[in-house]
């Protein structure tokens, strides 16, 4: 039986550390604050943003929501962001994801400023994750390092395989694993032979956005299997990317979607919000 990557109960340990870390700066006067930018009515980012919003209020983090109809016009959401960036009270900000339609997300996303950046998403943000530089680190990716670390999993020469190249998850991943000198693969929708190449994973890290795309057929026996996907079950729940109930008895330890990587991705968040305000307060460079 496979061990269970407990997201939730890692992510209340890094919330707690957070918690401490915002207590120190709050001595000092300076109470972190993070603003979100919410576009339109999509019912899952707005549960994201309430999450976040109540995670924030749990460590200290004070947080504002910018919450705007789907028809506000791209120069407005530019100003907003030109505004975070330049108002010294945020210490971080980001916008919520998919935007409705007819908005571009790149360039409002390439426009916040590196040190404030605490989705980790901007260009500036990924290249210097790419070449090495301290940066805000994208939420998600960081949270399955995270995960991985804090669950004993050594990454340090061993095989490990992404099933997706999203800017969100996928690439950043793959750089983050580098980083920990894992041997990377990264596959993808055009990767000829999936299956052989999964199967080679010792760890397996699926963000491929495919509602139960991954089977016993695709992993290896003794597998570490991490589940980045999260999709609406027909009847209620939710599930992953991941067929969990095929996938468990091969596997050496498996993450469950929900209480996997999604809690992780918000205690990210507010990690992130913690290093951006103590780097500011310090002078010190994220950007
Ligand atoms: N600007 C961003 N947009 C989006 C991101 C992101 O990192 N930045 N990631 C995803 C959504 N996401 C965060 O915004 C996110 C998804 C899921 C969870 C989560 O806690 N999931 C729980 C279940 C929640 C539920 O009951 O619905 C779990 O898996 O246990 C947190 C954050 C896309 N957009």
């Amino acid at each position: 039986m496979a061990e269970i990557l407990d997201g939730k109960a890692t992510a209340a340990g890094i919330r707690a550390e957070v918690a401490e870390g915002v207590a120190e700066l709050v001595e000092r006067g300076l109470r972190p604050r993070l603003d979100v930018v919410l576009v339109g009515d999509d019912p899952a980012s707005a549960t994201y943003v309430r999450m976040k919003e109540r995670d924030c209020a749990e460590v200290g983090i004070d947080s504002r929501v910018h919450r705007l109809d789907a028809e506000t016009p791209q120069g407005e959401i530019s100003a907003l962001v030109e505004e975070s960036n330049a108002d010294p009270g945020i210490s971080g900000f980001f916008i919520q994801l998919p935007l409705p339609k007819g908005l571009d997300a790149t360039p409002l996303v390439s426009a916040i400023d590196p040190s404030k950046d605490v989705d980790g998403l901007s260009p500036l943000s990924a290249g210097r994750l790419a070449v090495g530089l301290p940066s805000l680190l994208p939420c998600t990716p960081h949270g399955v390092i995270q995960l991985l670390r804090r669950s004993g999993v050594e990454m340090e020469g061993r095989e490990a395989v992404v099933v997706g190249r999203s800017n969100l998850v996928g690439k950043p991943l793959a750089q983050l694993l580098l980083r920990e000198n894992a041997t990377v693969t990264v596959c993808h929708s055009r990767t000829r032979d999936l299956a052989a190449a999964t199967r080679r994973a010792e760890i397996l890290v699926v963000a491929a956005g495919r509602r139960e795309f991954v089977g016993a057929e695709h992993v290896g026996e003794g597998a570490v299997v991490v589940d980045v996907g999260i999709h609406g079950r027909e009847g209620g729940g939710l599930v992953g990317d991941v067929r969990f109930e095929e996938v468990e008895p091969i596997s050496s330890m498996i993450s469950p979607v929900p209480g996997g990587v999604g809690p992780m991705t918000r205690a990210m968040l507010l990690y992130n919000t913690l290093q951006a305000a103590q780097a500011q307060a310090d002078g010190s460079s994220l950007g």
